[in-house]
């Protein structure tokens, strides 16, 4: 709970430039807490858009990247290609990026690596689906995610891992202040003990205006990854959840 409050916006696969347009003006408009890093991650065709109009303390990140600089990936983007354009982060391991591509531990444990050799900054996520909350697998599946992501790091400053059990994305039922928090302590003290690092964990899965303060006072959440309410006026109630 020390340090700025850490707000990413996920706009996932939802934008036009009329749509960035307005997002950004809201922005804009404010007011934004001097307390917060605000972080936007609009879809790759649109981050130099993004980029280049957004407001002074409104960084942009890419929700995605593969595990090679360049070369014959159809379809992909690299590190290097978000360097390029400016743009200092990347989000890596996302729920549906697992569910619905098909991606696993090994292969995003490669794609944070190569993110931060190429000099990106990583929001890297976990969590558990809701069929294996209620197996009592939470602790056993946010711990592997942890460990693949965690071996493949050596420059730690760089990297806000993001909770977000899979039950509480887009559904409406967001955990509650204290799941959130027993997760995040337990994920901390898990990095400290085998990876002797302490870093911002930030919680995400249908946060609101109305729950952003109660979850920002929790004493081991570091901040949000909102998707939905990001496109709306209510993120900025978000950023401004500790005042
Ligand atoms: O997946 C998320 C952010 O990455 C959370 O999405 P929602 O805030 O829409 O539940």
């Amino acid at each position: 709970m020390s340090g700025k409050l850490f707000v990413g916006g996920n706009w996932k696969m939802n934008c036009s430039k009329k749509q960035a347009d307005e997002i950004i003006a809201m922005l804009v408009k404010g007011p934004l807490s001097k307390n917060a890093e605000i972080v936007i991650a609009p879809p790759a065709l649109y981050l130099e858009y993004v980029k280049s109009k957004a407001p002074a303390g409104v960084d942009v990140a890419a929700q995605n990247c593969y595990k090679e600089a360049s070369g014959a990936f159809t379809g992909e983007i690299s590190p290097a290609m978000i360097k390029d354009i400016g743009v200092e982060w990347v989000i890596l391991g996302h729920s549906e990026r697992r569910a619905i591509f098909k991606e696993d531990d090994a292969l995003i444990g490669a794609k944070v690596k190569h993110a931060l050799s190429a000099g990106l900054k990583v929001i890297a996520c976990v969590g558990e689906t809701l069929q294996e909350r209620e197996s009592n697998k939470t602790e056993e599946v946010v711990f592997r995610q942890t460990k693949a992501i965690a071996e493949n790091i050596t420059t730690w400053e760089n990297v806000v891992l993001a909770y977000e059990p899979v039950w509480a994305i887009g559904t409406g039922k967001t955990a509650s202040p204290e799941q959130a928090q027993e997760v995040h302590l337990k994920l901390r003290e898990f990095l400290k003990k085998d990876f002797n690092k302490d870093l911002r964990i930030i919680y995400g899965g249908s946060v609101t205006g109305k729950n952003c303060k109660e979850l920002s006072a929790q004493k081991d959440v570091d901040g949000f990854l909102v998707g939905g309410a990001s496109l709306k006026p209510e993120f900025i109630e978000i950023i401004n959840a500790r005042g």
